[in-house]
């Protein structure tokens, strides 16, 4: 891991309410200013579905100061499945209180590179001034690959260093055509939640979290620079590590 990055490492029996008491809590932190936040599909949306709203609906976080955008986006119609914007606007968005967050979602109906150039473009409007936009919090899954958002192991786009979003065409993991935050961006934040949960992911989480890989995977190149990386994991993706860990906690 680089030195310097402050990591905790959270082992719970459901990291659902966890995750979202960490969304809220950080969100109540940005106190009147905005709340930039980024959200990854996959088994987070059901996730953060079911537990965020209760957690917002306990607190001081207001939505109305979010803003909201998606890490990656499969380059699907927006009431498609596998459409990660779609599934939070249709899901989450409806159960947050009113009015709820600015988001910034990529255009729909958009070739791959059109609609990379189309989401930076958002992105660097609602960014002023930033060269590399600076999110408050990502919220990150990873895939039993290594994969986190859309770029996936020892793919060229790892070593994005320019672009903020970037197309890629060949996913391994289908849909093949998506947009993703490249690691620039996700360096960048303030602070980063990973959570995995499963049997399926153990394997995947020690060489992430305990690995020192001449060619890290993906997510293991995630590394804030000077911000937070938090890991929340159920018992199932945590059974392998060796590290200490906290138990029944968040950071
Ligand atoms: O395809 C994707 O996969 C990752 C991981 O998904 P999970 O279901 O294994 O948690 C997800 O974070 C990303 O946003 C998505 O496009």
């Amino acid at each position: 891991m680089a030195p310097g990055v402050a990591r905790s490492v959270s082992v719970l029996p459901e990291p659902g309410p966890a995750l979202a008491r960490f969304v809220a809590q950080r969100a109540a932190a940005a106190g009147g200013g905005r709340f930039a936040l980024g959200l990854s599909g996959g088994s987070l949306v059901e996730l953060l579905t079911r537990h965020l709203p209760p957690a917002i609906a306990a607190g001081p976080a207001a939505p109305a100061r979010w803003l909201l955008a998606f890490c990656d986006e499969r380059l699907v119609p927006p009431e498609h499945p596998e459409s990660t914007a779609g599934a939070y606007q249709a899901r989450l968005l409806p159960r947050l209180p009113g009015p709820g967050p600015r988001v910034l979602a990529p255009s729909p109906g958009l070739a791959p590179a059109a609609a990379a150039a189309d989401y930076a473009a958002k992105l660097r409007q609602a960014f002023p001034g930033e060269d590399v936009p600076v999110f408050d919090l990502l919220v990150l899954g990873v895939g039993p690959d290594g994969h986190t958002c859309s770029l996936f192991p020892g793919h060229p786009l790892l070593q994005e260093k320019e672009t903020i979003v970037a197309a890629i065409t060949d996913s391994p993991k289908p849909p093949p055509e998506r947009i993703t935050f490249t690691l620039p961006v996700l360096n960048a934040a303030r602070a980063v939640v990973f959570v995995a949960s499963g049997e399926g992911k153990a394997a995947v989480v020690k060489r992430i979290l305990e690995g020192d890989e001449e060619n890290p995977l993906p997510a293991a190149r995630v590394q804030p620079h000077s911000g937070q990386l938090c890991w929340i994991l159920d018992e199932a993706a945590a059974k392998e590590l060796t590290i200490p860990v906290e138990k029944h906690s968040i950071p």
